[in-house]
């Protein structure tokens, strides 16, 4: 009887364990199942963003939360910092993303190469110094650390760095085929995402100068129009012409035509507030929008123009040394009507400047006329 007892028991006590063994696996691929659901729901985030920012945005806030991770950084190979400085021409606020990391070469990742040359992440404890370059600001109590490296048709276009303080979240004996597969998706969004905005800053800018074109500026300005009608402040706008251009350009050849052009776009664009626009309109000439500027204070602003294109030659690339001027048209934006077109509107700012630049010309050239 007692040996009965004891093998009930025993039976019992084997069952309870089962099911408390069961319970637990339950849980696991319950949370298991929650991890995936959540990471399906960043992949498509990720693979819906339209812009630079909003898909780093997306990496560097979402990416911590769904992983439970304490940090993630996102280093891009951009060798010429071509990268960066067309997002920042874009308007990206980096200030907003300092896990945002930018390396001149792909050997700055310093990857070890698999078969086939192909860099394998590196998981393992934190090492400060090691690890200065992927976490520039690791969290207190940084532990373990994952950097995958992003690749793009086998070329390394740059790493996702994760970071925990577990020291076991990341071991080098840890599988990785889940972390690569995350990167591999990161890296292709990356990849659209960048080139589309190279693509929308190439549409929008002017090639030989680098300030943006006229499909920019003609946006931009009903934009303009439209926020200032709303807050109630002036835009105004200038017409810049180079005097003489074509002499310049039989004297000193295209190429040196070329340089002034480049020149004098960058004394225009040194004299302007980060929030005015400059565009070249097309052959020697520049249009400036200024926000918030009244008549007055955009005519002070052409005349610095103005004086600083005259007052010294601009040195060509063969070294010669050339004298131009320009004169500027300016106008101010006075129809606050609502009923307007803004389009229309617009284009009477841009007509209006340019009828004071022709005065500018006739009048002698090397100066600012003011449209009242
Ligand atoms: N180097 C260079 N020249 C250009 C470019 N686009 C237009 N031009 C030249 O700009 C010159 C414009 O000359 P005009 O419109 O006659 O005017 P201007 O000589 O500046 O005379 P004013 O405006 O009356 O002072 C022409 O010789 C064009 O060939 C360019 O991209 N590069």
């Amino acid at each position: 009887m007692d040996n009965v007892d004891t093998a009930t028991r025993q039976l019992m006590a084997e069952n309870e364990s089962l099911r408390a063994r069961m319970a637990q696996m339950a849980a696991q691929a319950e949370y298991n199942h929650e991890i995936m659901r959540r990471h399906q729901a960043f992949d498509l985030q990720i693979v819906a963003a339209a812009t630079f920012e909003e898909l780093v945005g997306t990496i560097l806030r979402t990416l911590p939360v769904i992983s439970e991770l304490d940090t993630v950084t996102l280093s891009l190979v951009d060798p010429d910092a071509d990268i960066h400085t067309v997002m920042l021409k874009l308007g990206v606020q980096f200030d907003a993303f300092p896990g945002l990391l930018f390396c001149a070469s792909a050997d700055d990742l310093d990857f070890e190469r698999g078969p086939s040359d192909v860099p394998r992440p590196r998981l393992g404890p934190f090492a400060p110094a090691t690890h200065r370059a992927a976490f520039p600001h690791p969290p207190q109590g940084l532990q373990s650390v994952a950097l995958v490296p992003l690749l793009r048709n086998k070329r390394l276009i740059g790493s996702l760095n994760l970071g925990s303080l577990d020291p076991a979240r990341f071991t080098p004996a840890l599988g990785t085929d889940f972390i690569e597969h995350m990167a591999s998706i990161i890296a292709i969004c990356l990849e659209n995402v960048i080139s589309n905005e190279m693509l929308k800053y190439i549409g929008l800018t002017d090639a030989l100068t680098g300030v943006y074109n006229r499909r920019y500026i003609d946006r931009r300005l009903v934009e303009e129009i439209a926020r200032a009608r709303r807050q109630q402040y002036r835009v105004s706008c200038m017409y810049i012409d180079i005097d003489h251009f074509k002499q310049v350009n039989d004297t000193v050849g295209h190429q040196g035509g070329d340089d002034v052009l480049r020149e004098v776009a960058a004394r225009i664009k040194a004299e302007l507030r980060m929030s005015d626009a400059l565009a070249r309109f097309g052959g020697e000439e520049f249009v400036v929008l200024l926000i918030d500027a009244d008549l007055d204070s955009a005519s002070r602003v052409a005349n610095r123009i103005r004086a600083s294109v005259a007052n010294a030659p601009v040195q060509l690339a063969s070294g010669e040394l050339v004298s131009v001027s320009v004169s500027i048209g300016v106008a101010t934006l006075d129809d606050f009507e609502r009923d307007h077109a803004i389009e229309g509107v617009a284009q009477a700012l841009v007509a209006q400047a340019d009828s004071a630049l022709y005065q500018a010309k006739e009048s002698g050239r090397n100066r600012v006329v003011a449209s009242t």
